[in-house]
């Protein structure tokens, strides 16, 4: 059918993320990883186009972010969703800003919303002001993020220099007194040439408000939990006219693993949890891995039996991230370590293992890569947030979890594998 609504994310993680509160509703929603290389087929009412243009440089993200909105305008798609971190992570030249630009110049569109709510998650908006449970963002473990430290918590702040136009706020006393006052208030700042306005939300009520007034909008922008609510409006008004679906689980295979490329505050107690509970852990250093590669990781891996899931982990406390990046440089270590825990993933599954639970979103895209993913169905939640997913790779089922670094419990790891099995 033709897409009602669809999206790019910037990272893998996301997509799983925001795929995953959209099947919610019931309705079928397809996620892509990376820009098919052939025309639009067998599309889904929701259709979703993961990247892996967070922290690439800023023409690369909009380059890519313009042909998966051509492929996704040849399917027929009219409204568009640009899908970024509820932390707004970002640098000072982007990529949230310049792909939100050239979204809306292709698009024909003089103004779009930023909302990175996730009230579930502990992702709050106020007067502008991005929170992180009670902390400010830049008072949250995000200061200290590998790639990009989040050293701000102000929305507009963060996002002004990333554009070329003005930015404005719709804030959470406006949003309160419903739809029509936030439509308004839109039309207004449009008015006064205003492009980019960050709204304000505290929780899922101011959600529903948000994506109530804007959801007719060419393009939309946030965290994945304002588009939560579009289902179910499209639904309301016979937009989306299909009934709930069920996606089919395939028969996945007993091999699992477990791979940890996120240094987040939560994944490293994930990590340490999963550690505590007899788990086998190999643990991987970038000073090494630079020296010597990935290869007694692969010997490790290859000795173990894949039904205990194996966990095998770079994730790091930041005075360790920070040693290995003044030594090789942020961009060269993060990537030692995603090819070699793509390089694990893929020995893991040519030794038979069928599950993989992967953690953190550039780690999870250098994983679906090298596995050779293209295209995902979303299963059961694990967390708010975090889907299993379905696959295929090398011609075999696969169920892989993509979680966001600070997204989960502290028993994650121990969560998805039981509910693997459960499903
Ligand atoms: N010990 C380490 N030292 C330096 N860099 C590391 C180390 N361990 C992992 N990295 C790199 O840090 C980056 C972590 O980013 P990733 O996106 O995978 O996790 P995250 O940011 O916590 O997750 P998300 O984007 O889903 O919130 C990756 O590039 C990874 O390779
Ligand atoms: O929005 C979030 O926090 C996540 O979906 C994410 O993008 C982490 O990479």
């Amino acid at each position: 059918m033709t897409p009602i609504l669809a999206a790019i994310a910037d990272d893998f993680t996301g997509a799983t993320d925001l795929a995953g509160l959209l099947a919610r509703s019931g309705a079928r929603v397809s996620l892509r990883m990376g820009v098919p290389d052939t025309p639009p087929s067998d599309t889904a009412a929701f259709e979703v186009i993961a990247l892996k243009i967070r922290t690439v440089p800023v023409a690369d993200a909009v380059a890519e972010a313009r042909a998966a909105l051509a492929w996704l305008r040849s399917a027929g798609a009219e409204r568009f969703f640009w899908k970024y971190c509820s932390t707004f992570d970002s640098t000072a030249e982007g990529n949230i800003g310049p792909v939100s630009e050239a979204l809306m110049s292709d698009l024909g569109t003089a103004q779009t919303i930023y909302c990175p709510a996730f009230p579930e998650n502990g992702r709050a908006i106020f007067m502008g002001n991005l929170f992180v449970g009670r902390q400010p963002l830049a008072e949250s473990p995000m200061k200290d993020h590998p790639l990009t430290p989040m050293r701000d918590s102000n929305l507009m702040r963060l996002l002004a220099p990333q554009v070329t136009r003005e930015v404005g706020l719709v804030d959470r006393l406006t949003v309160a007194r419903g739809v029509e006052a936030v439509r308004a208030e839109l039309a207004s700042l449009a008015a006064k040439g205003i492009a980019h306005v960050v709204v304000d939300a505290v929780a899922d009520e101011d959600l529903g408000i948000i994506a109530a007034a804007c959801r007719d909008m060419p393009l939309m922008t946030g965290g994945s939990a304002v588009a939560m609510p579009l289902p179910a409006l499209y639904r309301a008004d016979g937009t989306l006219s299909e009934e709930a679906i069920g996606v089919e689980r395939p028969a996945i295979g007993a091999g699992r693993v477990v791979l940890s490329g996120s240094c987040s505050a939560m994944t490293n107690r994930q990590v340490a949890d999963y550690g505590a509970r007899g788990a086998p852990v190999f643990r991987l250093d970038p000073l090494v891995l630079a020296e010597e590669g990935p290869q007694a990781a692969l010997d490790w891996l290859g000795a173990q039996d894949l039904s205990a899931a194996p966990l095998v982990t770079a994730t790091a406390a930041p005075d360790s991230v920070k040693r290995a990046q003044e030594k090789l440089g942020v961009a060269a270590a993060g990537e030692i370590v995603e090819t070699a825990l793509a390089a694990c993933a893929v020995a893991a599954r040519d030794a038979g293992a069928r599950g993989f639970v992967v953690a953190g979103g550039e780690t999870s895209g250098a994983v679906a890569k090298a596995l050779g993913v293209t295209r995902l169905d979303i299963g059961a939640e694990i967390a708010p947030g975090v889907p299993w997913c379905y696959a295929r790779s090398a011609g075999e089922p696969i169920a892989l979890t993509l979680k966001s670094g600070n997204f989960g419990a502290e028993t994650f790891f121990a969560d998805a594998l039981a509910r693997l099995e459960a499903a």
